[in-house]
């Protein structure tokens, strides 16, 4: 299982709000208290962050973001630090808490030190000021933006000065990490009582900068809807090796990879798994290329099956690729390199109906499934799917552009048939049997070469080889590339090779 903790729970603007309304409603926490609350966590992230600011633009709408940054801006003034308040929709009409904040505010500077502009005109630009506070709108966003909101972030966005948004960076739509006509470009941004999904799909990474979660005293039993998580190293924790065990028990993995012109990706798949430490790796290959794995694998044990002519599994090899994958419990990887022929698809899907093994079905097994529909008939599915774009979309048999059609199409597939999916791409998107859903949050793109998916796969099936369940095998591995990513870019200005995530 991954159980994630509630700082990495992604909402949607809907489920926001109701966990909102819940607390104040039925628990009894006032809307105001909730406010001063995230007002005051973000101001104190900002001094920790920022300690040397002196003058920002707070940029306000009507709603409660705007209440939350004048939370901000009463704080931040203890500090000696100056605020300019420009209210786009004037100053009549605010929220009532934003109403009582503002009124407030003015209490906290008797010498009327704050200057306070009640439409965008007024506001001809400052001087000097350090820094731009976001607070225009929050989840409350409703249509593209409407008139000088398109102006001010514009303006926002052209200053050379951080730009901290609150809850959401303007214009960002909370659910699908769209463009609501223009957007803030945040360099941080600080969010209450949960992360927002958005943040992390289509043009969310883009334009948030930064994400700091903000707690607020929501009861966790109201976040229990929630099914979208981030996958980070900070609660993802790392495997722990089982030296001294005897090499059958500590992981076996089946490969059943590679056909003339692609075995280099059964053997990165091959090196891969080896590398995460598993008792015994065994390729099966067809016998006509066993002498390219003898050369490029020493460590890999090899299981010929078929003739010397054989270059690409048929049906012909079923019985011994089954009586070899039923020799020893373990974990089987099918498809880096199988080729696309009639016969190895035939291979593949009859494969799998009598196969009760934990299997990552990857790259051209995929390619077979796409082929006939037999398999969502199959009773056994202990299984992972790792599709890229292409491989999704011809499963889906359907195109899917938008990061959150994918989101959900990716979510119902799995539910619906029973299995997981990694599905690849910017971000990678795990979707399990129960219908969560675990998202990546950081760049996929130096993974677009080829041979990276066959790593990948190599990991995946790895973790799952040594028992862990397939969702934490699936958020491991992608991790696992990451920490290689950095490492290799903390010491590199080149693109990495696929075998650099090795
Ligand atoms: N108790 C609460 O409700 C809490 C709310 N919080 C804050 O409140 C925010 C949500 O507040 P609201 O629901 O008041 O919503 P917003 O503050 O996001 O703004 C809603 C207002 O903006 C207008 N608007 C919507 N789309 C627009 C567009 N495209 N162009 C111009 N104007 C537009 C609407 O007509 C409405 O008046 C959260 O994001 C968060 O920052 C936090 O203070 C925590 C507690
Ligand atoms: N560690 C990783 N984190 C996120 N995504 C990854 C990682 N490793 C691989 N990928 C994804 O896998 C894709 C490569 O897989 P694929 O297209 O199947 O390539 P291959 O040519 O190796 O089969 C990348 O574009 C990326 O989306
Ligand atoms: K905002």
């Amino acid at each position: 299982m991954l159980n994630a903790p509630v700082s990495h729970y992604l909402f949607t603007a809907a489920q926001s709000r109701d966990i909102d309304e819940q607390t104040i409603n039925e628990i009894g926490i006032e809307g105001f208290t909730l406010m001063e609350i995230a007002g005051y966590s973000a101001s104190q992230q900002i001094l920790n962050i920022y300690p040397e600011l002196s003058h920002g633009i707070y940029l306000c709408g009507k709603g409660n973001n705007a209440g939350d940054a004048l939370v901000i801006a009463r704080y931040l003034i203890q500090h000696d630090i100056n605020a300019s308040i420009v209210f786009l929709s004037g100053m009549d009409g605010l929220s009532p808490d934003t109403h009582k904040n503002f009124e407030l505010l003015k209490k906290f500077d008797p010498e009327n030190k704050i200057s306070i502009y009640d439409s965008w005109d007024d506001f001809s630009g400052q001087a000097s000021f350090d820094f731009i506070i976001d607070g225009m709108l929050g989840t409350g966003l409703d249509s593209n933006l409407r008139g000088d909101y398109q102006k001010a972030v514009q303006w926002a966005n052209q200053q050379s000065v951080p730009v901290f948004s609150i809850d959401i960076p303007t214009g960002l739509h909370a659910d699908l990490g769209e463009i609501m006509g223009k957007v803030i470009k945040a360099d941080h941004t600080f969010t209450f009582g949960g992360r927002k999904q958005g943040f992390y799909l289509q043009d969310g990474p883009l334009h948030t900068g930064q994400v700091t979660y903000c707690e607020l005293p929501f009861p966790n039993e109201l976040k229990t809807s929630c099914n979208t998580f981030l996958i980070d190293e900070s609660w993802v924790s790392e495997h722990q090796s089982s030296l001294g065990v005897h090499k059958y028990d500590t992981g076996v993995l089946y490969i059943i990879a590679g056909s003339e012109g692609l075995t280099g990706a059964a053997v990165m798949a091959a090196k891969s798994a080896w590398a995460e430490g598993l008792g015994a790796v065994f390729l099966v290959c067809p016998r006509g290329l066993l002498s390219v794995y003898e050369h490029n694998l020493p460590s890999i044990i090899k299981k010929p099956v078929g003739e010397q002519s054989d270059t690409c599994f048929s049906e012909a090899h079923l019985p011994d690729v089954r009586q070899i994958v039923g020799e020893k419990q373990g974990a089987v990887l099918l498809g880096p390199g199988l080729g696309r022929k009639e016969e190895t698809v035939r291979f593949v899907i009859d494969f799998l109906s009598q196969n009760n093994r934990k299997t990552v079905i990857d790259a051209d097994a995929l390619w077979a499934l796409a082929q006939s529909q037999k398999w969502k008939e199959f009773e056994e599915k202990q299984w992972i799917l790792t599709p890229h774009p292409g491989e999704l979309a011809r499963l889906l048999e359907q195109d899917v552009k938008k990061d959150y059609q994918r989101l959900n199409l990716v979510r119902n597939f799995s539910a619906e048939h029973n299995v997981t999916t990694l599905s690849k791409g910017m971000p990678g998107i795990v979707s399990t049997k129960n219908g969560d859903s675990y998202l990546t949050n950081y760049d996929t793109r130096y993974f677009a070469r080829a041979g990276s998916g066959d790593v990948l796969a190599g990991k995946i099936s790895a973790y799952l080889a040594l028992d862990y369940s397939p969702e934490y095998s699936c958020a491991q591995a992608l991790l696992n590339g990451k920490k290689k990513l950095f490492t290799y870019l903390d010491t590199n200005r080149d693109l990495p090779e696929p075998t650099d995530f090795i």
